[in-house]
Formats: structure tokens, sequence, C-alpha cells
């Protein structure tokens, strides 16, 4: 097992990653304040890891709710069911919420312990590649509006991360590729030797290697860990995680929450992103290419959806609408190189124009 740390004073917490750890009661006891445990999960995920899950927590008085599963669900009205939970079930201040689940389990129970009695102690488990990578790290939690992603929400830091890797194995290949969007991400923000390891480790984790599947979790984990402890609450260097996310986060709220996979609308987005850094003189045509080739190489799409299923205007509407908005200008993640990212508004608004016509 290998722990690293999220360093934020009274509120750091390790990350464990490793093989088997999902039953393992010793590992999560230290950070349970309290006696009552909410595991909170998915149709889906219920099925395969809830009871193995329960036996960490049996020496707690500990309970379950099952949500549906999507990220059509991730919304108050979903919320509310694990508040009927927590309020029926009389649970108190000292409780523990454990996320299990991926991406959008981890945001809403985080979410949910954030406001839960004005905030609640929660451990994140998470069981996707891109939970294990990005969300379970990091402290952002929330649901989505119809109008926007993750329009409401909160900061508030898990307890622990309990990464137990053996649960890709139950992964769908679509759900791994999602998750390798957010892994390319780090590579390209702020990492450019994690993205040469990438172009030679490519087809290993498309086959699930362990070892490699480690690694890169690991690495991600690392690059994650250490923009958050500089910039908790993204006041400048956390944005850099939003590579790609303004043009993803309209395309999956466009195209109907759950159409477009989180990770594959970044992926998509990120091109977008790649091209407009193109025009605008910033990134070379070869660097452009590599980047395309190694989104493909992870079986993601490189390109949005057609302007038939989604115009330029729909696509500014939505953008327009990002919480990196500042003086109703878009804020866009654009890349000099491989490896360096910067936040900027200081485009010219044609280009982008240019790029949403251009780029399908
Ligand atoms: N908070 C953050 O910093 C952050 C970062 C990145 C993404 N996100 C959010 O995360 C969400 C995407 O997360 P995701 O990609 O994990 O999607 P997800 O949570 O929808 O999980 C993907 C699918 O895999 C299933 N699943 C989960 N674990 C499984 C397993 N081990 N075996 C088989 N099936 C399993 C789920 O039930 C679901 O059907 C989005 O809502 C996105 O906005 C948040
Ligand atoms: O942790 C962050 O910071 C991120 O931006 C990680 C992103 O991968 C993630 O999708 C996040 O939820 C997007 O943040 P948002 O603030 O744009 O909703
Ligand atoms: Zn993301």
């Amino acid at each position: 097992m290998k722990t690293l740390h999220v360093d934020l004073d009274e509120r750091s917490y390790p990350i464990f990653i490793g093989q088997g750890l999902m039953g393992q009661a010793e590992l999560v006891k230290p950070y349970v304040k309290g006696k009552q445990v909410l595991i909170v999960t998915n149709t889906t995920v219920a099925p395969l890891y809830l009871e193995s899950c329960e036996k960490a927590f049996a020496e707690f008085d500990v309970h379950s709710v099952v949500l549906p599963d999507g990220e059509q669900y991730k919304n108050l009205q979903t919320l509310n069911l694990v508040f009927d939970e927590l309020i029926g079930k009389r649970f108190d201040r000292s409780c523990t919420l454990v996320a299990l689940g991926g991406g959008v389990i981890g945001d809403m129970t985080g979410f949910a312990a954030a406001a839960f009695q004005r905030g609640v102690n929660f451990i994140q488990m998470p069981t996707t590649l891109l939970s294990q990578v990005d969300s379970s790290v990091g402290g952002k939690t929330g649901v989505n509006h119809p109008m926007g992603k993750n329009m409401i929400g909160a900061f508030h830091q898990p307890q622990c991360v309990v990464i137990d890797t053996d649960t890709l194995n139950t992964l769908e290949d679509r759900q791994l590729s999602a998750g390798l969007a957010e892994v390319i991400k780090y590579g390209l923000i702020v990492d450019e030797p994690f993205f040469e390891w990438l172009e030679e480790h490519l087809e290993k984790l498309l086959a699930r290697d362990p070892q490699t599947l480690s690694e890169a979790i690991e690495r991600s984990c690392q690059n994650k860990a250490k923009i958050v402890a500089l910039d908790e609450k993204e006041a400048g260097l956390r944005a850099l995680f939003n590579l790609g996310h303004t043009f993803g986060h309209a395309i999956e709220a466009g195209m109907g929450y759950g159409n477009w996979l989180h990770g594959e609308g970044v992926s998509a987005g990120t091109m977008q992103a790649v091209y407009l850094s193109k025009l605008m003189g910033l990134l070379s045509e070869s660097d452009e290419v590599r980047i395309a080739k190694i989104f493909e190489r992870a079986k993601l799409p490189i390109k949005p959806p057609s302007s038939k299923q989604m115009n330029n205007k729909q696509f500014l509407d939505l953008m327009a609408g990002d919480k990196k908005v500042q003086a109703g200008k878009i804020r866009l993640v654009l890349l000099k190189r491989i490896g360096e990212a910067y936040v900027t508004s200081d485009y010219p608004a044609a280009l982008l124009e240019q790029t949403l016509t251009e780029w399908r």
C-alpha cells in the first residue's frame, strides 16, 4: 500500500492506494468520528462492493442508502434521499458518511456531509478510475443544475481517501477511458514527464495492468494533492484542473447529463482548448497532433458534438454560466506547451468562435 498526503493544516488527510483495501477495518477506524456511519452508494456499485465496505465499518452503527445510478441523478432531488436517511434515522453531528462509488457518488456524498447539520465528516472510497485520480481528492463537492454542471456545492475535505485498485477490475472499458482523460490532463497542465510516460504506457493502462494503473493513480494523486495544498479554494493555480472543462461541461449539459461521460466531455473540450491555443500562436501544430493522438489511443472523442447537435450559440450560452466567468468574460485554461497551462480571459472572441466552428 502507498500513502500520500494532502497537506491542508488541520484539514490534512491521507490517500491510501493499494489492492484489497475496501474491507480493511483497521485502515478506516481512525477516521471515523462518532458511532453512526452512513454508506452512500448506487444501484450498480452496491451489489459489487457494499457488503465488503460494510465489513470495514462493522464495529459501528452502520447504515446504507442506495441511490439511482447516473449523472442525470446528480441533483438536489436525489441528494434529498441522503438527507431523508440521515434525518429519519436520527443521525447526529458526530456521524461519518462514506462515499462508495464513482465521482457522482463522491460529489453528492461530500456535499451532503458539508450541508448536514452544517458539516459532518466523510470518507471517500472511490471505485472508478476517474474518481481515484481526481474527484475523491481535493474537497470539491456538489450537484448539477439543468443550466450548469456542479453549480451548487461546497468545498469540504474528506477525512481520508481509500483507493482500492481492485475495484477497477469490474469497471466498463468506456468508463476506464473516461478516467484516462483526467489522467492525461495532469500531464498536459503541469507534468510533461508524466505525459511522456503515458504515451509509453497507454496500451498497458487500457489492458489494466495493475502495476501500471497503480503508478498512474499515484502520479495523478500526487499532482492533485500538490496543487490543492497550494490553492484549496481555487483562488488561482487550482483552476488549471479545469483544462477542457468549460467546453466539456457545456457538452455534458447541452447533450443531456449522462449522454456524454464527464471524461469524454473533458477530452473533446481539451482538444477545443488546444485548437484555440494553436490559433493564438501559443501551441505548435505538432503538439496539437500529439495530444489528439493520445486521446484517440485512449479511445476518447477528440471532437465535440456536431453543430447540428449543439450550435455555437448554445455552446457560448452554456459556457457563459461557467464558474470561472469574471465580469462577464469567459476565462479559459489554455496551453503554452505540453506541461504548461495558464488561465486567461485575454483571447480574441473571434478565435473562440472560429474554434467552435472549425474544430468539429
Ligand atoms: N469533485 C471533483 O473534483 C471532480 C473531479 C472530476 C470529476 N468530478 C465529477 O465526477 C463525476 C464523474 O465521475 P465518474 O466518471 O466516476 O462517473 P460515475 O460516478 O457516474 O461512475 C461511472 C459509472 O461506473 C459505475 N461504477 C462505479 N464504480 C464501479 C466499479 N468499480 N465497477 C463497475 N461499475 C462501477 C457507476 O455506477 C457509474 O455507472 C462527474 O459528475 C464529474 O463532474 C468531480
Ligand atoms: O479539483 C478541481 O479543482 C477540478 O477542477 C477537477 C475537475 O476535474 C472536476 O471536474 C471539477 O469538478 C470541475 O470543477 P468545477 O469547479 O468547474 O465544477
Ligand atoms: Zn473533471
